[in-house]
């Protein structure tokens, strides 16, 4: 697991879009998984502006959402699905049907959730993987006490992620109780995982994640068993770090030919 304490927003979001653009030069049909909630919008815009730039073609590329909203109609504004298509997709040459996400809506929730874990796998599995991370550690919808070998299923949510998330609805009855995610064990399989955390209300959970025992209580610290996780945070998500002057240490002494 590779540390980056970053100054802001700017600098990670340019570090991630740098891991992007040369998997997609190695790779240009290369599979990525899409993190929703605030943390990841500056990364967008970053690939965005880089597509616009004409750095980075999606044209190959194929998109798997991590997680999803039980009950929502389709094209509700909050779907993730939408909410992937207004951030991302409409902002780059990535084609519309191949963005894939769990379907919310489906009349038979087991069925969809192992139709989606087959199609990650039909793909060839996600080679890049970007994640943000809930107040209470949870990655896509694993909220505490997710077993580390889940796979996609649904979800009930803690009543503080609805709290957090209520600010993208009307309201807090708005934010449904329920929710599909992929799995840890599924994330676990992603080739390469991009996990980012800015503020002070996330330096609790970043301490679990790094310092923390790999633990259910913190689901985000299964990326510990990640053979390739990088954990790319802000100096406040970093202020209860113990070992943070030696992650700093360890990146501003990396190896000049190591990617991300
Ligand atoms: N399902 C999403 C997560 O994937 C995301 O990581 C989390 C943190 O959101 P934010 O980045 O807005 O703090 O929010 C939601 O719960």
């Amino acid at each position: 697991m590779e540390v980056v304490i970053l100054p802001g927003n700017r600098q990670i979001a340019s570090l991630a879009a740098d891991a992007v653009q040369a998997l997609l030069r190695r790779k240009p049909e290369a599979v990525l998984g899409l993190a929703t909630g605030s943390s990841p919008l500056p990364i967008y815009d970053e690939l965005a502006a880089r597509h616009e730039r004409g750095l980075l073609d999606f044209s190959r590329v194929h998109g798997f959402l991590l997680d999803e909203y039980v009950g929502l109609e389709p094209g509700h504004p909050e779907s993730y699905r939408e909410v992937i298509r207004r951030d991302f997709a409409d902002r780059v040459n990535i084609p519309p049907d191949n963005v894939h996400g769990p379907d919310g809506s489906a009349p038979d929730i087991p069925a969809a959730c192992r139709a989606y874990e087959d199609a990650i796998r039909e793909s060839g599995g996600v080679d890049l993987q970007l994640l943000g991370l809930g107040t209470d550690g949870h990655i896509g919808f694993n909220e505490p006490g997710s077993s580390l070998a889940s796979r996609t299923r649904i979800k009930t949510l803690i009543e503080q992620t609805r709290r957090d998330n209520a600010r993208f609805f009307g309201s807090l009855t708005e934010v449904p109780h329920h929710v599909l995610t992929q799995g840890l064990g599924t994330i676990l399989e992603s080739r390469h995982a991009v996990l980012v955390a800015t503020g002070a209300q996330k330096a609790q959970a970043v301490h679990d994640l790094i310092e923390g025992p790999v633990a259910a209580v913190c689901p985000a610290s299964v990326l510990q068993l990640h053979p390739h996780a990088s954990i790319l945070i802000d100096e406040a998500a970093a202020s209860s770090l113990k070992l943070a002057d030696y992650y700093r240490h360890s990146y501003d002494h990396k190896p000049a030919w190591q990617d991300l």
